[in-house]
């Protein structure tokens, strides 16, 4: 550890990979005959502006650059080790690359980081102190040195004669981290590989999903029956995938401080703590409907093997008994079946019954009549089902109502001699009283598939004839298995990248398309920034107020993603879009949605406000497609806020803006844009300032002396992606008069 080490940081070909493929993909799209070293060592400051521009755009190549090997860990372990305001990346981008480079260092899990954009990196190093560089340009490497700065520089080939000694010359990041700081602690020990989030798995899942996962997770296998092993592999973990045997309860969530994911591959989540999840803002995936076909037809296969007697008729074979007499299988055509549960295994189970010529009767009281009509069942009460069934088969999840749903009483209550069917939850028939009934013939016949305490080693049905027991296969056929491994691959890693994913358990469904809602999410988590910035203290009431049409799911969608934000600068608690709401109310701010003018042809705008001594509001215009803040404090601005903001509230008076930028000139802080906004002349005022460099706190501290200014504040925008949970490095900072 050396706390006068200052370094600046390449992102080209050092945090990314080789940046050749730029020039590849411009000559391509352009017709151009650009060499491959176009954007190698001076990120194209040759190449025509336009082009340069659509490199680093939006949608340019330079968004799929893949991150460098060992690139993140570099610089998380940089920071670590010197302090984060002392490490930077220092560019040559162009610096309206600001917005994409960001977005792409935050997609691949780099830590927030102050970034300058400059091709004159030595002036902006020297302005920044900068004591060390690393870089992959000879040329800047060769610019460093000569300002005496030291540089280590990411090449294979030999150092030539004459080359500065300032220059050392490394392959690699791990050899530039040594050469830096001293060999790296085991436990410091930079990875061989892009990776970026850890990944804790405890059971069995499908080995393209594993790979999937592998190629941006490392993941950590543990047995979920192991607690200790399961709480201890969760330290670090940003996610743990289950399927139905790891009790996920409130203990194991608390041994993973930095958990953000929780993901069950399956569809029931009764082992997992949701509401424990939720409190502790973790977010709960499932994979409904991936294993339904599945567990159905496992069903229909208990079911036959039940009514011809396969087990044992197998068996006496197998055993050379030939006998004929002894069994006596029945057919489904014309049986009464009764379905528990007309869900997504409820309905496959309908539909490949109604080829047998059975009668289909149901209950399931939270699905509409319809429902039953298109599957051809009748809707019965529970009561009738089961005095008419034949055959009663549930598929209903374990909650409180269902649980021993069919107990001694209901069985009681059943046609005599009828079946049962159990692949749904254990806890959903009593064992004990089935048990019974096996053995008093009460009911002729059980199939079942789950056990209330699994893995289940002892059962009052093991050892009866008249039982078929499989152990919690139902959802494991290969197809099942390759479904829900790919559901729950992509979605989990799309979470961690803080994009909205459809099969969350614990956050409300939204009816935007997740990249649609994640751009509206992401400026709404900026604007809740924003708002803290401006208000430090915590406020007693939020008030969100909607413009134009916007589902209510969206505004609960945004307000979430506003106040996760907000309250990570006004509480010290661990707060994300899952559980803001809760937190809000714990710590007793009112959060309130007001719906204004609901007329569709508006552009739809949400403004978060604060009351009282200090009072703010900050407005998001969303045009359903691109958002972003447009008003602060009830001024317009003309841009959408982003970027590194100096804020200033003042009275429009001349010579105000001239005397901070005069300031900021003096700190060596380039303006980058300005925006000023009033209501009246020489009335109350704003002025936005986007700067290229950091504001040093003394900067900030002059500028709030200035006669005329009210307030001054920094902050940096957009906000990291709220799910991510990291909200360190997005320096903000506030003065007022
Ligand atoms: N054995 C296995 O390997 C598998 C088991 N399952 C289990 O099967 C069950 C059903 O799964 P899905 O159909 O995918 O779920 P689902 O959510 O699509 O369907 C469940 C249905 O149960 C109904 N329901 C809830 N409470 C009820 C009540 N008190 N009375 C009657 N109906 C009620 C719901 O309205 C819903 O229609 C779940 O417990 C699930 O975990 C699912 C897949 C594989
Ligand atoms: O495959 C599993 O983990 C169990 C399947 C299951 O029970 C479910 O999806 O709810």
């Amino acid at each position: 550890m050396n706390d006068v080490i200052r370094l600046a940081l390449d992102l080209d070909g050092v945090l990314t990979e080789h940046p050749r493929i730029l020039a590849h993909a411009a000559n391509e799209t352009f017709g151009l005959t650009l060499p491959l070293h176009a954007f190698v060592d001076s990120a194209g400051c040759n190449v025509p502006l336009e082009i340069r521009r659509w490199v680093y755009g939006p949608d340019g190549p330079a968004r799929r650059l893949r991150p460098a090997p060992k690139g993140r860990r570099f610089v998380e372990a940089a920071r670590a080790a010197l302090g984060a305001e002392n490490v930077l990346i220092l560019t040559a981008r162009p610096q309206e690359a600001r917005a994409t480079t960001e977005e792409w260092l935050r997609e691949h899990g780099f830590p927030a980081c102050a970034i300058r954009f400059a091709d004159d990196k030595v002036a902006v190093a020297h302005a920044l102190g900068v004591s060390h560089a690393v870089e992959d340009s000879v040329r800047h490497a060769t610019a460093y040195a000569a300002a005496g700065i030291r540089c280590l520089l990411l090449t294979t080939d030999p150092k030539p004669e004459g080359e500065s000694p300032l220059i050392e010359r490394v392959p690699d990041l791990a050899a530039a981290w040594e050469r830096l700081l001293g060999a790296p602690d085991e436990e410091e020990e930079v990875e061989s590989g892009p990776i970026r989030y850890r990944i804790v798995i405890s059971d069995v899942i499908d080995p393209a999903a594993r790979a999937r996962l592998a190629r941006e997770a490392e993941l950590i296998d543990v047995d979920g029956q192991d607690v200790a092993a399961l709480t201890a592999a969760l330290r670090d973990a940003d996610a743990l995938i289950v399927r139905s045997e790891t009790q996920v309860t409130r203990e194991v969530l608390a041994a993973g401080p930095s958990l953000r994911v929780v993901a069950r591959a399956g569809t029931g989540v009764d082992n997992i703590d949701v509401q424990g999840a939720t409190e502790a803002g973790i977010l709960v995936l499932n994979a409904p409907g991936a294993n339904a076909v599945s567990a159905g037809e496992h069903t229909i296969a208990l079911l036959l093997a039940l009514t011809r007697q396969i087990p044992d008729a197998n068996a006496a074979v197998h055993a050379g008994r030939w006998e004929r007499k002894r069994f006596k299988p029945f057919d489904l055509q014309g049986k009464t079946i009764g379905i528990v549960g007309l869900g997504r295994v409820g309905s496959v189970v309908a539909q490949r019954l109604r080829a047998f010529e059975t009668r289909l009767i149901g209950y399931d009281p939270y699905i509409a009549r319809e429902r039953f009509q298109q599957l051809g069942v009748e809707p019965v009460p529970y009561e009738r089902l089961l005095a008419e069934a034949d055959v009663v088969t549930f598929h209903v999840p374990a909650t409180s109502e269902t649980i021993n749903m069919l107990d001694a009483d209901a069985i009681a209550r059943m046609k005599p001699g009828a079946i049962v069917l159990n692949c749904a939850r254990g806890e959903v028939v009593d064992q004990e009283a089935l048990a019974e009934a096996l053995r008093t013939g009460r009911v002729a016949a059980a199939g079942v598939d789950v056990f209330p305490d699994e893995p289940a080693y002892t059962s009052p049905l093991f050892g009866l004839p008249n039982v078929i027991l499989t152990p919690h296969i139902g959802g494991s056929s290969r197809e099942a298995l390759a479904a829900v491994g790919e559901m729950i691959s992509t979605t989990t890693l799309a979470a961690l990248r803080g994009e909205a994913v459809p099969n969350a358990v614990n956050l409300p469904p939204a009816s935007l398309q997740g990249p649609e809602l994640q751009r509206l999410t992401r400026v709404a988590s900026a604007a809740g920034r924003l708002l803290s910035v401006l208000r430090s203290a915590r406020p007693e009431r939020l008030e969100v107020i909607v413009q134009g049409a916007v589902p209510l799911d969206v505004t609960e969608r945004v307000t979430a993603a506003a106040l996760a934000e907000a309250l990570r600068r006004w509480t010290d608690r661990r707060v994300t879009p899952v559980n803001a709401r809760l937190v809000a109310r714990d710590l007793g701010l009112d959060v309130h949605i007001v719906t204004g003018n609901a007329d569709p042809a508006l552009v739809p705008e949400f403004a978060f406000e604060v009351d009282g001594d200090d009072p703010h509001r900050v407005t998001v215009r969303w045009d359903r497609n691109e958002a972003g803040i447009m008003e602060i404090d009830r001024f317009s601005l003309e841009r959408p806020l982003a970027g590194d903001l100096l804020i200033t509230r003042h009275w429009d008076r001349p010579g105000v803006v001239g005397r901070v930028g005069t300031i900021l000139g003096r700190y060596n802080v380039n303006i980058a844009g300005m925006q000023v906004g009033r209501h009246e002349r020489g009335g109350q005022a704003i002025m936005v300032l986007n700067v290229d460099d950091i504001i040093p706190e003394a900067a900030l501290a002059e500028i709030v002396t200035i006669p005329g200014i009210e307030s001054a504040y920094v902050v940096s925008l957009p906000s990291a992606v709220p799910e991510s949970g990291d909200a360190n490095g997005w320096g903000a900072a506030r003065a007022a008069r």
